[in-house]
Protein backbone atom coordinates (compact mmCIF):
# COMPACT_ATOMS: atom_id res chain seq x y z
CA UNK A 1 0.00 0.00 0.00
CA UNK A 2 1.39 3.63 -0.83
CA UNK A 3 -0.16 6.89 -0.34
CA UNK A 4 0.79 9.56 -2.22
CA UNK A 5 -0.37 13.65 -2.66
CA UNK A 6 1.64 14.68 -5.85
CA UNK A 7 3.91 13.80 -9.11
CA UNK A 8 4.25 9.69 -7.67
CA UNK A 9 7.96 9.12 -8.84
CA UNK A 10 8.85 7.58 -5.81
CA UNK A 11 5.45 5.23 -6.36
CA UNK A 12 6.97 4.79 -10.00
CA UNK A 13 10.19 2.91 -8.61
CA UNK A 14 8.25 0.84 -6.23
CA UNK A 15 5.43 -0.07 -8.92
CA UNK A 16 9.13 -0.76 -11.40
CA UNK A 17 10.71 -2.76 -8.81
CA UNK A 18 7.53 -4.97 -7.87
CA UNK A 19 7.20 -6.03 -11.47
CA UNK A 20 10.35 -8.57 -10.69
CA UNK A 21 8.81 -10.99 -8.76
CA UNK A 22 12.15 -11.03 -6.77
CA UNK A 23 11.45 -8.08 -5.28
CA UNK A 24 9.62 -9.59 -2.71
CA UNK A 25 6.48 -6.90 -2.40
CA UNK A 26 3.45 -6.12 -4.78
CA UNK A 27 2.01 -2.58 -4.45
CA UNK A 28 -1.67 -3.57 -3.57
CA UNK A 29 -3.47 -0.32 -4.05
CA UNK A 30 -2.39 3.49 -4.18
CA UNK A 31 -4.05 6.11 -1.80
CA UNK A 32 -4.41 10.15 -2.14
CA UNK A 33 -5.68 12.46 -0.45
CA UNK A 34 -6.56 14.41 -3.63
CA UNK A 35 -7.80 13.99 -7.11
CA UNK A 36 -5.64 14.28 -10.46
CA UNK A 37 -2.82 13.89 -9.20
CA UNK A 38 0.20 11.89 -11.20
CA UNK A 39 0.63 9.72 -8.62
CA UNK A 40 -2.97 8.06 -9.05
CA UNK A 41 -2.82 7.95 -12.96
CA UNK A 42 0.39 6.49 -12.63
CA UNK A 43 -0.70 3.71 -10.71
CA UNK A 44 -4.05 3.40 -12.98
CA UNK A 45 -1.82 2.82 -15.88
CA UNK A 46 -0.13 0.14 -13.59
CA UNK A 47 -3.38 -1.35 -13.20
CA UNK A 48 -3.16 -0.98 -9.10
CA UNK A 49 -6.76 -0.60 -7.57
CA UNK A 50 -6.88 3.69 -6.33
CA UNK A 51 -8.91 5.26 -3.66
CA UNK A 52 -8.87 9.32 -2.59
CA UNK A 53 -9.91 10.71 0.82
CA UNK A 54 -9.92 14.01 0.91
CA UNK A 55 -9.70 15.62 4.65
CA UNK A 56 -12.07 18.65 3.41
CA UNK A 57 -14.56 15.55 3.02
CA UNK A 58 -14.43 15.00 6.82
CA UNK A 59 -15.63 16.81 9.72
CA UNK A 60 -12.26 16.36 12.06
CA UNK A 61 -9.56 15.51 10.88
CA UNK A 62 -9.79 12.38 12.93
CA UNK A 63 -12.28 11.41 11.02
CA UNK A 64 -10.40 11.45 8.63
CA UNK A 65 -7.44 9.59 9.63
CA UNK A 66 -10.63 6.75 10.73
CA UNK A 67 -11.46 7.03 7.06
CA UNK A 68 -8.40 7.07 5.33
CA UNK A 69 -7.95 3.72 7.87
CA UNK A 70 -10.91 2.12 6.52
CA UNK A 71 -9.80 1.96 2.78
CA UNK A 72 -6.66 0.98 3.44
CA UNK A 73 -7.85 -2.11 5.20
CA UNK A 74 -9.95 -3.03 2.54
CA UNK A 75 -6.57 -3.98 0.72
CA UNK A 76 -5.42 -6.16 4.02
CA UNK A 77 -1.32 -4.92 3.46
CA UNK A 78 1.54 -5.70 5.49
CA UNK A 79 3.19 -2.22 5.27
CA UNK A 80 2.13 1.08 4.28
CA UNK A 81 4.73 3.40 2.44
CA UNK A 82 4.10 7.13 2.31
CA UNK A 83 5.32 8.37 -0.44
CA UNK A 84 5.15 12.10 -1.25
CA UNK A 85 2.09 12.07 0.90
CA UNK A 86 1.64 15.57 2.50
CA UNK A 87 -0.63 14.89 5.46
CA UNK A 88 0.20 13.69 8.76
CA UNK A 89 -1.37 10.44 9.64
CA UNK A 90 -3.34 9.44 12.75
CA UNK A 91 -3.73 6.93 15.49
CA UNK A 92 -6.37 4.88 13.41
CA UNK A 93 -3.39 4.41 10.56
CA UNK A 94 -0.84 3.98 12.92
CA UNK A 95 -1.60 1.82 15.35
CA UNK A 96 -2.96 -0.70 12.84
CA UNK A 97 0.17 -1.26 10.55
CA UNK A 98 3.78 0.14 10.34
CA UNK A 99 4.43 3.16 7.98
CA UNK A 100 7.52 3.78 6.20
CA UNK A 101 7.97 7.41 5.01
CA UNK A 102 10.24 8.73 2.77
CA UNK A 103 11.63 12.39 3.86
CA UNK A 104 13.74 14.57 1.41
CA UNK A 105 16.35 15.82 3.92
CA UNK A 106 18.70 14.06 6.79
CA UNK A 107 16.49 13.59 9.67
CA UNK A 108 16.20 15.22 12.50
CA UNK A 109 17.51 18.53 9.98
CA UNK A 110 14.54 19.97 7.98
CA UNK A 111 11.14 17.98 9.23
CA UNK A 112 7.80 19.12 7.61
CA UNK A 113 6.61 19.81 4.33
CA UNK A 114 8.98 22.05 2.87
CA UNK A 115 12.52 20.10 3.93
CA UNK A 116 14.35 21.20 0.62
CA UNK A 117 13.39 24.90 1.04
CA UNK A 118 14.47 25.02 4.42
CA UNK A 119 17.56 23.78 3.89
CA UNK A 120 18.59 25.50 1.01
CA UNK A 121 17.27 28.78 3.24
CA UNK A 122 19.53 27.84 5.94
CA UNK A 123 22.52 27.39 3.77
CA UNK A 124 23.53 23.75 4.25
CA UNK A 125 26.14 22.16 1.78
CA UNK A 126 25.36 18.61 2.43
CA UNK A 127 21.32 17.51 2.36
CA UNK A 128 20.02 14.35 1.56
CA UNK A 129 16.87 11.76 2.17
CA UNK A 130 15.74 9.38 4.71
CA UNK A 131 13.70 6.33 5.28
CA UNK A 132 11.84 6.36 8.21
CA UNK A 133 9.38 4.21 10.39
CA UNK A 134 6.22 6.64 10.65
CA UNK A 135 5.42 7.43 14.29
CA UNK A 136 2.94 10.34 15.74
CA UNK A 137 5.36 12.79 15.82
CA UNK A 138 5.97 14.65 12.41
CA UNK A 139 9.40 13.29 10.81
CA UNK A 140 10.35 11.38 14.06
CA UNK A 141 10.06 8.07 13.81
CA UNK A 142 13.21 5.50 13.68
CA UNK A 143 15.48 5.89 10.60
CA UNK A 144 16.35 2.89 8.82
CA UNK A 145 17.98 4.80 5.79
CA UNK A 146 19.65 7.46 5.09
CA UNK A 147 21.98 9.26 2.07
CA UNK A 148 23.63 12.46 1.44
CA UNK A 149 23.26 14.73 -1.40
CA UNK A 150 25.80 17.46 -1.52
CA UNK A 151 24.29 20.93 -2.53
CA UNK A 152 25.34 22.86 -5.18
CA UNK A 153 26.41 26.42 -5.64
CA UNK A 154 24.06 26.87 -8.81
CA UNK A 155 21.06 25.10 -6.64
CA UNK A 156 17.25 26.04 -6.22
CA UNK A 157 14.78 24.11 -4.77
CA UNK A 158 14.02 22.38 -7.95
CA UNK A 159 16.96 20.87 -8.69
CA UNK A 160 18.18 20.23 -5.60
CA UNK A 161 14.73 18.29 -4.97
CA UNK A 162 15.50 16.29 -8.42
CA UNK A 163 18.72 15.48 -7.26
CA UNK A 164 17.52 14.78 -3.87
CA UNK A 165 14.77 12.24 -5.59
CA UNK A 166 16.99 10.12 -7.93
CA UNK A 167 18.54 9.11 -4.52
CA UNK A 168 15.87 8.69 -2.40
CA UNK A 169 13.54 6.62 -5.24
CA UNK A 170 17.11 4.04 -4.79
CA UNK A 171 17.46 3.94 -1.34
CA UNK A 172 12.81 3.80 -0.84
CA UNK A 173 12.93 1.01 -3.02
CA UNK A 174 15.99 -0.72 -1.64
CA UNK A 175 14.46 -0.28 2.53
CA UNK A 176 10.86 -1.21 1.16
CA UNK A 177 12.34 -4.90 -0.72
CA UNK A 178 14.67 -6.02 2.25
CA UNK A 179 11.59 -5.04 4.40
CA UNK A 180 9.59 -7.31 3.00
CA UNK A 181 12.41 -9.89 1.95
CA UNK A 182 14.23 -9.65 5.40
CA UNK A 183 11.95 -8.67 7.73
CA UNK A 184 12.58 -6.33 10.58
CA UNK A 185 12.86 -5.53 14.29
CA UNK A 186 13.64 -2.08 16.29
CA UNK A 187 16.30 -1.88 19.21
CA UNK A 188 15.01 1.16 20.70
CA UNK A 189 15.20 3.47 17.81
CA UNK A 190 17.46 1.31 16.13
CA UNK A 191 16.05 -0.27 12.73
CA UNK A 192 17.81 -3.56 11.60
CA UNK A 193 16.81 -5.62 9.09
CA UNK A 194 15.99 -9.68 9.85
CA UNK A 195 13.31 -11.33 12.03
CA UNK A 196 16.16 -12.58 14.68
CA UNK A 197 15.56 -10.29 17.64
CA UNK A 198 17.30 -10.46 20.86
CA UNK A 199 15.44 -10.06 24.11
CA UNK A 200 14.27 -6.33 24.35
CA UNK A 201 14.18 -5.76 20.86
CA UNK A 202 10.69 -5.12 19.15
CA UNK A 203 9.67 -7.53 16.23
CA UNK A 204 8.12 -6.13 13.16
CA UNK A 205 4.51 -8.54 14.45
CA UNK A 206 5.10 -6.44 17.62
CA UNK A 207 4.58 -3.14 15.99
CA UNK A 208 1.29 -1.84 14.65
N1 LIG B 1 2.20 10.89 11.81
C1 LIG B 1 2.96 11.17 10.75
N2 LIG B 1 2.40 11.25 9.52
C2 LIG B 1 3.19 11.51 8.44
C3 LIG B 1 4.56 11.73 8.59
C4 LIG B 1 5.14 11.61 9.90
O1 LIG B 1 6.37 11.73 10.11
N3 LIG B 1 4.30 11.33 10.94
N4 LIG B 1 5.35 12.07 7.47
C5 LIG B 1 4.57 12.66 6.39
C6 LIG B 1 5.39 13.10 5.21
N5 LIG B 1 6.01 14.37 5.60
C7 LIG B 1 7.38 14.44 5.68
O2 LIG B 1 8.11 13.54 5.29
C8 LIG B 1 5.19 15.47 5.94
C9 LIG B 1 4.13 15.81 5.08
C10 LIG B 1 3.28 16.87 5.41
C11 LIG B 1 3.47 17.59 6.59
C12 LIG B 1 2.50 18.66 6.96
O3 LIG B 1 2.80 19.58 7.70
N6 LIG B 1 1.27 18.48 6.45
C13 LIG B 1 0.13 19.40 6.79
C14 LIG B 1 -0.62 19.83 5.54
C15 LIG B 1 0.34 20.25 4.44
C16 LIG B 1 -0.42 20.38 3.09
O4 LIG B 1 -1.57 19.90 3.00
O5 LIG B 1 0.18 20.95 2.16
C17 LIG B 1 -0.88 18.62 7.62
O6 LIG B 1 -0.90 17.36 7.54
O7 LIG B 1 -1.68 19.30 8.28
C18 LIG B 1 4.55 17.28 7.42
C19 LIG B 1 5.41 16.22 7.09
C20 LIG B 1 3.44 11.72 6.00
N7 LIG B 1 2.61 11.56 7.20
N1 LIG C 1 7.70 15.91 3.88
C1 LIG C 1 7.22 15.07 2.85
C2 LIG C 1 7.96 15.31 1.56
O1 LIG C 1 8.45 16.39 1.31
N2 LIG C 1 8.03 14.24 0.75
C3 LIG C 1 8.73 14.32 -0.50
O2 LIG C 1 7.82 14.57 -1.57
C4 LIG C 1 8.47 14.12 -2.77
C5 LIG C 1 7.44 13.35 -3.56
O3 LIG C 1 7.98 13.09 -4.83
P1 LIG C 1 7.19 12.09 -5.80
O4 LIG C 1 5.71 12.42 -5.68
O5 LIG C 1 7.78 12.37 -7.15
O6 LIG C 1 7.47 10.69 -5.31
C6 LIG C 1 9.64 13.22 -2.34
O7 LIG C 1 10.89 13.87 -2.54
C7 LIG C 1 9.40 13.01 -0.87
O8 LIG C 1 10.59 12.83 -0.13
Amino acid sequence: MVLVSGSGTNLQALLDAAADDAFGAAVVAVGADRDGIEGLARAERAAVPTFVVRVGDHATRAAWDAALAARIAEYKPDLVVSAGFMKILGPSVLDAWPVVNTHPALLPAFPGAHAVHDALAYGVRVTGCTVHLVDAGVDTGPVIAQEAVAVRDEDDEGTLHERIKTVERRLLVDVVGRLAREGWHTRGRRVRFGRVAQPGDTTQEEHP
